[in-house]
């Protein structure tokens, strides 16, 4: 009997040791798992952290990207306003010259004609004067001195600013000792391979009002309340370059675009087109014109203020 209680009392003893260890291991296995667990969790956030960090470093990249792109913009601005009034100031100053300058020389001419009125003996602008010639300031068709020039007349037709004929005749007229520099400019151009195309010669007064009812600017049309000027006087001309076939060179802009990027500063237009418009520029003052700043086209007879104003129909 007491071996038989001894025997349970040890297989009780064993079953409870061995639920003992058992419970252990599942209360060890159990705390693992939930150290794994958190270990893992602290993992997930970190990585989340720092995908959090880098996203926010590329879009502060891109903020500062932006500010910079922002900021050139500006100066750009900036600078191109700076441009455009140093232009306008330029534009305004050479204007102010070239009045101060024909005043000058129609006071000068005015004297000069008063005296040479009391002579007998042709003036100093009458030089080439022979039984048969021209004098300098007689009214002459340009083709009949020099064959080989090209005439277009935007004013004879509608294809100009206004869109109205202006004048009524197609030839191009000029006082003769204009039209003498021009021979001599189309000669230096043929010797480039270019010939002159006129667009506008001698302008008749009325012709001048009719532009100054539509474009009433100064900068870009003479002012007829000034009187006759530049084309009135026969010794202005609106011109271009073309080669031997007629093909007209790049040049900065249309006729008659009245924007600063017509102006003879040259440096907001393309390489070719300030090139060509530097070498019609040069060539026509060494034959004694003189560009007017606002227009590329547009040159004046260095003497045009000695011409007497002559209502002249063409
Ligand atoms: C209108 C234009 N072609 C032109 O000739 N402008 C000058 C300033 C002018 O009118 O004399």
């Amino acid at each position: 009997m007491n071996i038989l209680k001894s025997k349970r009392n040890l297989i009780i003893s064993t079953v409870i040791v061995l639920l003992v260890i058992v419970s252990g291991i599942g209360i060890f296995l159990y705390k693992e798992n939930i150290v794994t667990k958190s270990q893992d969790k602290q993992s997930q956030l970190k990585s989340e952290l720092v995908y959090k960090e880098e996203t926010q470093m590329l879009e502060l990249e891109e903020l500062s990207k932006e500010v910079k792109e922002v900021k050139k913009d500006e100066t750009i601005r900036l600078a191109k306003e700076e441009l455009a009034a140093k232009k306008a100031e330029a534009l305004r100053l050479a204007e102010e010259a070239k009045k101060a300058e024909e005043e000058k020389a129609a006071k000068e001419a005015e004297e000069e004609r008063k005296a040479s009125s009391n002579q007998t003996a042709s003036s100093t602008e009458q030089t080439d004067n022979t039984s048969s010639g021209p004098s300098n300031t007689d009214y002459v068709l340009v083709t009949d001195y020099i064959p080989d020039i090209l005439v277009e007349l935007k004013y004879a037709t509608t294809d100009n600013f206004t869109g109205q004929v202006i004048y009524d005749f197609t030839d191009a007229y000029l006082r003769y000792g204009t039209v003498k520099k021009l021979a001599v400019a189309q000669e230096k151009f043929k010797a480039m391979g270019y010939k002159i195309k006129i667009w506008d010669a001698y302008r008749p007064f009325y012709a001048q009002e009719k532009l100054w009812e539509v474009v009433p600017d100064s900068r870009y049309v003479a002012n007829p309340a000034n009187g006759m000027k530049a084309h009135n006087l026969g010794g202005s001309i609106d011109i271009t370059l073309v080669t031997f076939d007629g093909t007209e060179l790049t040049m900065p802009t249309a006729f008659d675009d009245f924007s600063a990027k017509a102006d003879r500063d040259y440096s907001d237009v393309s390489a070719e087109a300030a090139a060509n418009a530097q070498l019609m520029e040069d060539v026509m003052e060494s034959c004694g014109f003189t560009g007017y700043f606002g227009e590329w086209w547009d040159f004046s007879d260095t003497n045009i203020n000695s011409f007497p104003a002559v209502d002249f129909q063409p």
